[in-house]
């Protein structure tokens, strides 16, 4: 509306400037004759002269107005669109956003969501721009049909022939972003990479030539090519203008009755015209790549399936065991691989049991343990929480109940969502408890550092996690990375300790030492529970190190 009307009076200033060279009429002469004073200047024309300064005064007025409000306008797209995106990941299956992957949806989020707002941000001035041009259209109209539609013609013209280098630009702008996700996740790999890439040049060097610039020459190749042709139909589009107003100059006006005074009009409308034209064309490749970023956004939402689950209102259900009952998930291959499939599964997780789930590499423990931690949603049969059925009503507050270290976890430098009043204490206990008080403090609210060794993360993650004080705790491997003094710990004090407090405990392991001090072992192998060990009734589990007479947990 503002840039509207701020284009509107801009395109009045070029009648009222002519209105005064013309001097139509005697009154105007007259007061040009005897200039006003004004702050001491003198000044031709007084009224109209004011009506010009009011005029700018109000262009500058409005036309700010309306790109300040436009740029916070863009500010808050930006924003919502990258919450959106955050809620689309926080509720998608993880299983969608394994596939998706984190180059892509990182890309999405630092490079489509800033392009789509710099498209954005250009629309106050193409609506500016838009009523200029409609404006000084409309004064042409007034001077000189004639020329007014051959004017109109002409753009016709131009914006027809503009769109064949405009598409074709945009393919080569729709080509560089498929290739940027490449590029994205080869950066990711160069990051994630450099200590074997620093250790062995030829392997460094080869990453670099085929991979890493081959997708950075990729984009770099598109992207070019998309500019230039844009650039090229831009100029085109500028020389259009010229060509129309050198065409009506020496051709147009043998044919049409234009007299000299509306030819001085008619060319200062044309000249002016050109400004919101190449004003327009220019901001023509910012939007043909914001149109591209906003199409893979949009693809992307539509890649991000939301989950089936019901909103929770927080509260587990009541369980003394989880059972798994003809339990069935496949991974998809992804074209031709035929994926991998787990299942049937059927076992049993009990409150103050240990259950080991051991097997080879790729025989499906992780998958399987996804399945228990509800990540996965099986494919068929159920799995019971007691007896509640998971499904997507009960699923949510089934979650409620679980704590997880897998071998990929995340260390927040906070403990989130805790308000313990002795939260404090608890978090010094563990510290201490997990030999790690001379390294880490816990000082208002955040850990002090996590700039610490592999096995010490880990057990941050484990304080983390026994914090929270779930029902079913699950362990991806946790002491794969410890040293054989706190191996022995893990096992011998702070499992039996989170079964004394009537957990279920799940660990998965390679530690075949420590296989007795299980309740259940369950054996995997490519995909299928081929074992599962019970320890007798009355018999105690924990047999191969000396048990702690400390309590890990902090007393209840
Ligand atoms: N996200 C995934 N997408 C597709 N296939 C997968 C995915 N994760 C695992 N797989 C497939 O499932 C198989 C089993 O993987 P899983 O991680 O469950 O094994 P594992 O027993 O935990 O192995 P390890 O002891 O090496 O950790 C793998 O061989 C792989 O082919």
């Amino acid at each position: 509306m503002l840039g509207g009307l701020s284009g509107l009076l801009y395109s009045l200033l070029i009648p009222l400037v002519l209105s005064v060279i013309e001097a139509p009429n005697d009154d105007l002469q007259t007061v040009a004759d005897a200039p006003a004073q004004l702050l001491s200047l003198e000044v031709s024309n007084a009224p109209l002269a004011m009506v010009f300064a009011l005029t700018c005064l109000f262009v500058l007025v409005t036309r700010t107005l309306s790109q300040v409000m436009l740029t916070r306008v863009a500010i808050d797209v930006a924003t919502g669109l990258r919450t959106r995106l955050y809620d689309r990941i926080a509720n998608a299956p993880l299983a969608a956003l394994e596939r998706i992957g984190s180059a892509r949806l990182i890309a999405a989020l630092t490079s489509d969501v800033p392009r789509i707002v710099q498209g954005t941000r250009t629309l106050p001035d193409v609506l500016i721009n838009i009523v200029m041009l409609v404006g000084m259209l409309g004064f042409l109209l007034v001077l000189n049909s004639d020329v007014f539609w051959y004017v109109l013609g002409c753009i016709a013209f131009g914006v027809v022939t503009f769109q064949v280098p405009m598409l074709l630009g945009r393919r080569y702008f729709v080509r560089a972003r498929a290739r940027f996700d490449d590029l994205q996740g080869s950066i990711q790999g160069l990051i994630r990479g450099i200590k074997e890439l620093k250790l062995n040049d030829r392997k460094r060097e080869a990453f670099f030539e085929s991979v890493l610039m081959r997708h950075e020459r990729a984009v770099r190749r598109n992207e070019k090519a998309g500019h230039t042709i844009i650039q090229t139909a831009n100029n085109y589009g500028d020389l259009l203008s010229f060509f129309v107003i050198g065409s009506i100059i020496f051709i147009v006006v043998n044919y049409k009755s234009i007299s000299n005074e509306e030819l001085v009009g008619v060319i200062m409308a044309l000249l002016y015209i050109t400004g919101p034209i190449s004003a327009l064309l220019h901001v023509m490749p910012m939007i043909s790549v914001s149109r591209v970023s906003l199409q893979r956004v949009k693809k992307l939402f539509s890649e991000i399936p939301d989950e089936d689950v019901a909103p929770s209102d927080g509260l587990p259900p009541d369980w003394q065991s989880v059972r798994f009952q003809r339990v069935c998930y496949h991974h998809d291959g992804g074209g031709k691989e035929p994926g991998f499939g787990v299942g049937p599964l059927d076992f049993e997780i009990r409150k103050g049991e240990i259950t080991f789930i051991v097997g080879g590499n790729g025989s499906g423990k992780s998958t399987m343990s996804k399945l228990l931690t509800l990540h996965y949603h099986a494919k068929s049969g159920d799995i019971m929480f007691g007896d509640t059925r998971v499904d997507s009503a009960t699923i949510g507050g089934c979650r409620q109940s679980i704590s997880a270290i897998y071998s990929d976890y995340h260390l927040f430098d906070q403990l989130l969502g805790l308000e313990d009043d002795d939260l404090q204490s608890q978090v010094e206990h563990y510290l201490a408890a997990l030999q790690l008080d001379g390294k880490v403090a816990y000082q208002d609210g955040k850990f002090s550092t996590l700039a610490l060794s592999d096995g010490q993360r880990r057990r941050m993650a484990l304080l983390s996690s026994v914090i929270d004080d779930k029902e079913l705790y699950l362990f991806d491997e946790w002491a794969a990375d410890q040293d054989p003094t706190f191996k022995s710990v893990f096992y011998n004090e702070i499992l039996p300790s989170l079964r004394a407090r009537n957990k279920a405990v799940v660990a998965i392991t390679h530690d075949d030492r420590y296989f007795d001090l299980a309740d259940q072992l369950i054996v995997m192998e490519d995909g299928r529970i081929t074992r599962i060990e019970r320890r007798q009734q009355g018999q105690q589990a924990g047999a191969t190190g000396p048990a702690s007479s400390v309590d890990f947990l902090v007393p209840a």
